[in-house]
């Protein structure tokens, strides 16, 4: 549904985006990471015909943005990053606003803005001005605005940043909804955690560059080199932790309440041979497993934060 292919650009004599590519199927939702300045809003407005690119190409469902914009623009739906509201109207009549704008007949407008109101759970704020709605309102307001015209594709530039937990939750639960009913979806954030639990694939990107892009959980498993494994012993842990120091494989232990946290570059038959010394050595062994690696870990381990180059 999303093609990207060679895609630069470049504000004066700085690249913004240096030789983007991206696939991005039917029905995915696409989580597209990475530090502030990364390329993110710029690969976004790009896509949704803001922005010319530079050099390369960008497809939405077969349609080039340069070449057919207005083609691209009846099937996206774009949430800015920074997105304004019209305070003089009240919810309904925004969304009017907005339908009227792709041309939706108003019999059609009638039936149409109760359900978008209902799928963004603002249906008892019908009849308020947007001006005095909070901010996560005004967020789920905007993403009713993109959904008007009924777009296969949605393109949602962090429609978390500033919320309170509830809120995101919130967001979250509409996003997961639109998924159900089959958009594409790309969408960009910092909160990496929360967008583990809703995308299929990610992509990260840094200085203008994809660095990784696929599956999360292959990602996560490229990114296994270095594995942790939580210990749990009935007693002694604090001695076994100190004994763990010393093991082959072993770059780092860390030992709380919750058990000892062990830092292991070593293969599977490396990781059975430890727990074997551990059992030989006789501590009672209550668990012994790997720690799920999240989002947020294979973000830090992907990009390090070096200076844009
Ligand atoms: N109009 C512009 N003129 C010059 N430089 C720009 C312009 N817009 C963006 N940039 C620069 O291009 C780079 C990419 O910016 P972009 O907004 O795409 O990043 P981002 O990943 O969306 O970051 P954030 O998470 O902070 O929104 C940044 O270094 C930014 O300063």
């Amino acid at each position: 549904m999303i093609e990207i292919e060679h895609l630069t650009k470049t504000y004066g004599s700085f690249q913004a985006l240096k030789d983007i590519n991206m696939y991005i199927p039917q029905g995915t939702v696409f989580g597209f990471v990475g530090p502030n300045g990364a390329g993110k809003s710029t690969t976004m407005s790009i896509l949704a015909t803001l922005m010319l690119p530079t050099s390369g190409t960008a497809r939405v469902d077969g349609f080039e943005v340069t070449e057919n914009p207005k083609e691209v623009r009846k099937r996206i739906g774009y949430m800015p990053d920074f997105f304004g509201v019209y305070d003089q109207l009240k919810t309904t009549e925004y969304l009017h606003f907005y339908g009227a704008s792709y041309n939706i007949p108003r019999g059609e407008r009638d039936k149409l803005i109760p359900q978008l109101l209902e799928l963004v759970n603002l249906s008892d704020k019908a009849d308020t001005y947007v001006d005095s709605l909070s901010r996560g309102m005004k967020q789920r307001l905007c993403l009713a605005r993109c959904l008007v015209h009924d777009p296969k594709v949605l393109i949602l530039d962090e429609p978390a940043s500033g919320l309170d937990p509830r809120a995101r939750i919130e967001m979250r639960e509409i996003l997961k909804e639109l998924k159900l009913m089959g958009k594409t979806i790309i969408i960009s954030s910092h909160i990496l955690p929360e967008l583990a639990e809703m995308v299929d694939e990610i992509g990260v990107i840094e200085h203008g560059q994809m660095v990784a892009q696929g599956r999360v959980a292959d990602i996560q498993n490229r990114l296994r080199v270095k594995k942790v494994l939580h210990i749990r012993s009935l007693d002694k842990e604090e001695e076994l932790a100190a004994r763990l120091r010393d093991e082959p494989y072993v770059s780092g232990v860390l030992a709380d309440n919750t058990g000892i946290h062990v830092h292991f570059g070593g293969g599977d038959e490396d990781q059975g041979a430890l727990l074997q010394r551990i059992v030989t050595w006789g501590y009672p062994v209550l668990s012994f497993h790997e720690a799920q690696t999240n989002l947020e870990d294979v973000f830090l381990e992907i990009t390090k934060g070096g200076p844009a180059t």
